[in-house]
């Protein structure tokens, strides 16, 4: 017989995920959650107070690696899309991270809740690949107030070896009701590239963001907060973020989603992807240096 620690559900739970991944849930008493497969360190589900589950994951979601899974909250490291030498948006998503619970970088601040803290270090194969001996740590909290919060650390950890370089993003996959009536605000008179016009630079003159078609931008060097609104569901879904300076909009719209074989007939109209995101000035760092990434989301009655 294990020992209970827990009398009530205990706030920090290993499971067996869909295929018998491993499964890490968090819950606060009010009635938020959030989980995480250690598989790419992937969030595929966060509840608010309300029982309300605010992250999109496909029906057609393929939980089978090497396939990242399509939704939730896959990490984009260390090249965001095919800005480099590796496979579309690196290999974070497609790895087994491990649980780093005695280590806690003093860096990354600590917020109250509770957390589970990831951890990636490259093996042999990836050094074969990208030659860096990098440590990524991942601090993943829900808040009593039902807020998840996403803090990243990524070390150069060859203390004696070369600077690296990296892009990274959140690829967050929000849930909304029809993608067509989601308004985007935050990104107002900024500059982005096209990602469907071979990055051109452009500048964003609508104060509000509303997508119609297959959309592609990112945003550069944006505010630290952004809100998306769907009037359906009646909700803001508010994103606040430090060291993150770009933001990805992404919606693949009807015809490009006929070709995204894990997404379900019409689901593209049900999640907007708003990814946190450093692209424009990717990070380089020193043997021994450190970079930190932040994100939160909350959410609002409208
Ligand atoms: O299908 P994936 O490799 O997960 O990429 C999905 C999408 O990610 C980002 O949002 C990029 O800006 C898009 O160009 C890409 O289509």
């Amino acid at each position: 017989e294990p020992v209970q620690f827990c009398k009530k559900k205990c706030p920090v739970e290993v499971t067996k995920g869909v295929n018998g991944l491993e499964k890490v849930t968090l819950t606060q008493n009010k009635g938020s959650s959030v989980e995480v497969y250690m598989y790419g360190a992937h969030v595929t589900s966060w509840k608010n107070d309300q029982g309300e589950e605010l992250l999109f994951l496909s029906n057609k979601a393929i939980f089978s690696p090497p396939k990242p899974i399509r939704g939730g909250i896959p990490i984009v490291f260390p090249q965001f899309s095919n800005l480099g030498p590796l496979p579309s948006h690196g290999f974070a998503r497609n790895r087994l991270w491990v649980r780093d619970d005695y280590h806690h970088p003093d860096t990354v601040r600590v917020a109250d809740g509770v957390f589970v803290d990831l951890l990636l270090k490259p093996t042999e194969e990836d050094l074969k690949i990208w030659p860096h001996r990098f440590e990524f740590r991942l601090r993943i909290t829900l808040t009593p107030r039902g807020e998840l919060i996403m803090a990243s650390c990524v070390k150069n950890a060859d203390t004696d070896g070369q600077p690296f370089t990296f892009t990274f993003a959140h690829h967050t996959y929000l849930s909304v009701s029809d993608i067509s009536k989601v308004e985007v605000k935050g990104l107002a008179k900024l500059d982005y590239l096209d990602n469907l016009q071979n990055r051109t630079r452009q500048t964003e003159n609508r104060d509000t963001i509303t997508i119609n078609s297959q959309f592609d931008n990112i945003y550069l060097s944006t505010p630290k907060k952004i809100e998306v609104l769907d009037p359906e569901k009646k909700r803001t879904i508010v994103i606040q973020k430090e060291g993150l300076p770009d933001v990805v909009v992404w919606n693949p719209g009807e015809e490009k989603a006929k070709t995204i074989e894990d997404l379900g007939e019409g689901e593209y109209k049900n999640f907007v992807a708003v990814e946190a995101a450093a692209i424009e000035k990717p990070v380089t760092l020193k043997p021994g240096e450190e970079w930190e990434g932040r994100l939160e989301f909350s959410t609002r009655r409208l």
